[in-house]
């Protein structure tokens, strides 16, 4: 597939991918020595992260440990409901954020959930999928993979997909990512143009070598996956970011004012790399406060919500045991 998409995001050699371009046959015979965890971030995802495991488990985790993926792990990230149970049954390796390296402490968010990963997990190749998917397929793993697998000088696979909203009776009201349209990509568009062929900068499912994503600071919030994309791009030059179409993706939307926080922590990550890599001087418990309002017996009364915009420093610089580099 050739497509504006490639040409944009990486230039020179071919960047751009579709799932279907790799099965995983093929990748399990390119995989060799290497390993890979699957990563699945979790706040309450009762109802749907069993259902993530159980596909991935499925297709490629095999009992003599010669699948594509070698573990499936779920980080529970302060959820107040059974997911954890339900992942644990469902049979991934389950760990609670905050109960991983408790003497580094601990703060709320999904980066911060994916942070903490990286000390309890040892793929050599680390993907990323979010726990509330509703529709995908496990193609989006063998997608994921495929660039990090058969290309070297790829280092971040971010996943390209159409996502629908759907209304109650699950009919299309209109195009989802609304985070992604009115925030990230003007940002990138203002601030780094060489960055506006990256499709779903925000996307929630994306993959990485294990040895690049420790030498980077993770935004504790949802600013992960736009810090990640900068930083690649910073480190490694924009052709060292693949993307991949993986079809469709629909998943639980937030209300208007949840995604408000969610826009301060992709706008923070993002300033803070507007000239390059950056955030290691970000407090991991920094915050900005997010004034919102809502008509009440006074009128317009004003709420306010300290969003958190910290970071998390690299993970080989807080004692991450050794990474191969590959
Ligand atoms: O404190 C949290 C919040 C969320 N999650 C999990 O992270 C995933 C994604 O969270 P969600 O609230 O569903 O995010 P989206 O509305 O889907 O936001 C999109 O945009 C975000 C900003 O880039 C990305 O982080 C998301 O992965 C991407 O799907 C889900 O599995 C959540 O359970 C946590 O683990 N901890
Ligand atoms: O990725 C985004 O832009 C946000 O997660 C919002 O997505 P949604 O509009 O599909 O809910």
């Amino acid at each position: 597939m050739t497509t504006a998409m490639g040409e944009g995001a990486g230039g020179g050699e071919r960047t751009a991918y579709a799932a279907s371009d790799w099965t995983p046959e093929d990748l399990v015979e390119v995989k060799g020595d290497r390993t890979v965890s699957v990563v699945i971030p979790a706040r309450n995802e009762a109802g749907t992260v069993g259902g993530v495991v159980e596909r991935i488990l499925a297709d490629f985790v095999a009992a003599d440990g010669g699948g594509l993926v070698d573990e499936v792990v779920v980080i529970d990230s302060d959820s107040t409901d059974a997911t954890a149970a339900v992942a644990r049954d469902s049979g991934a390796k389950v760990f609670s954020a905050r109960g991983i390296r408790p003497e580094l402490g601990s703060v709320e968010g999904k980066g911060e959930a994916l942070w903490k990963s990286q000390f309890v997990t040892s793929g050599d190749l680390v993907v990323f999928v979010d726990a509330d998917l509703v529709d995908w397929g496990t193609h989006f793993v063998t997608g994921l993979l495929g660039p990090l697998l058969t290309r070297d000088d790829v280092h971040l696979v971010k996943a390209v997909y159409d996502r629908p909203m759907l209304d109650a009776s699950g009919h299309e009201e209109e195009s989802g990512g609304r985070v992604t349209e009115l925030v990230a990509r003007p940002w990138l568009a203002i601030h780094r143009p060489e960055l506006a062929g990256i499709v779903q900068p925000l996307s929630g499912e994306w993959a990485i070598r294990r040895a690049s994503l420790a030498t980077f600071s993770v935004p504790v919030g949802y600013g992960v996956e736009i810090a990640a994309v900068l930083d690649t791009a910073d480190r490694f030059g924009v052709g060292a970011i693949a993307q991949v179409d993986l079809g469709l993706r629909t998943h639980r939307h937030h209300r208007h004012d949840t995604l408000g926080p969610m826009a301060v922590q992709v706008l923070v990550a993002a300033d803070r790399r507007r000239v390059g890599p950056a955030g290691e001087q970000a407090a991991p418990a920094s915050t900005v406060g997010l004034t919102q309002y809502a008509r009440g017996p006074a009128g317009f009364e004003p709420h306010v919500t300290a969003v958190a915009t910290g970071e998390r420093p690299p993970a080989d610089t807080v004692g991450m045991p050794s990474v191969r580099r590959r």
